[in-house]
């Protein structure tokens, strides 16, 4: 891809990815980047392998993935690991997956803490097991008082049933005289939704192909910028994503005019 740097055209493609993340921190990083990580079971799938070697594959992704981005400057990164229903899912699978994030905390808060990396949820974690529940929570509150990164997990995550309890809070409002008709408003419904403080996503990307939104934050994606690649979650690197922030900053460059 050719960039316009200092004058002169050059193309990047021939620099090394040090190089280019110099370049790249010149230019306006997305503030969040929301990330469906899609494609664990394919990738599994492709090498004979068992789907729970996917979805582990796909754990040292999220810690790679959060790395790069803390390097990057990224302020907040979601991911959705979207699946189907659990419940749809093999026992053993599902047990494996709740017990995922208890070794992704162990072997990462320590360096989560040295990146100043800061663990938050979206979503209903109720209907996690108990000892998932725990290492959550002993993240996001390990992690609170970070400053860097907020890595961000959409668990159990419905963007409908999230804009209709932000409609019902706001209807009781009414009722209970704590808002007026004038009060609603495109913002007042933002400040009701489980995001209300983070930024909205300037990037979402989704992998494995898939070109599908999934109930994901509907009404928080209305002016984002999409990247999909066919490169299944697993697979997903430091290149995928630094290409998907040069294509962002190349859609959001202004030459001159308006
Ligand atoms: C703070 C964090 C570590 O806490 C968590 C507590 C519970 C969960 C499990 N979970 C929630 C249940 C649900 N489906 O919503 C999932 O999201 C889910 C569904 N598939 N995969 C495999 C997969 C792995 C990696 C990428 C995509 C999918 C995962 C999964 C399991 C373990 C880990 S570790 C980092 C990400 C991740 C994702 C997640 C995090």
């Amino acid at each position: 891809m050719f960039k316009k740097l200092l004058g002169k055209q050059i193309n990047i493609d021939t620099l090394s990815l040090e190089e280019r993340v110099a370049i790249a921190k010149n230019e306006p990083i997305p503030a969040h980047v929301a990330i469906i990580m899609d494609g664990n079971g394919r990738w599994a799938k492709k090498r004979a392998m068992p789907r729970v070697a996917g979805h582990h594959e796909g754990m040292k992704t999220v810690r790679k993935v959060t790395r790069f981005a803390s390097d990057l400057g990224i302020k907040v990164l979601t991911v959705y690991a979207f699946s189907t229903e659990n419940w749809k899912r093999p026992k053993p699978e599902v047990d494996f997956l709740m017990r995922l994030p208890v070794e992704f905390l162990g072997s990462f808060l320590p360096e989560m803490m040295e990146r100043n990396v800061r663990v938050e949820m979206i979503g209903d974690p109720s209907l996690l097991p108990a000892h998932t529940q725990k290492a959550l929570f002993e993240a996001m509150e390990e992690t609170k008082y970070n400053t860097g990164l907020i890595l961000n997990f959409a668990l159990n995550y419905g963007s409908r049933s999230e804009m209709v309890n932000a409609m019902k809070t706001m209807l009781q409002k009414v009722q209970d005289g704590q808002l007026t008709m004038q009060d609603i408003t495109e913002e007042c419904l933002t400040s009701h939704l489980m995001t209300a403080h983070l930024p909205e996503p300037d990037l979402l990307i989704r992998t494995s192909g898939e070109v599908r939104l999934s109930n994901f934050m509907l009404w928080q994606l209305a002016y984002t910028e999409f990247w999909f690649t066919d490169t299944l979650w697993p697979d997903f690197s430091e290149e995928n994503l630094l290409k998907a922030v040069e294509n962002y900053q190349k859609r959001n460059r202004r030459y001159g005019g308006l």
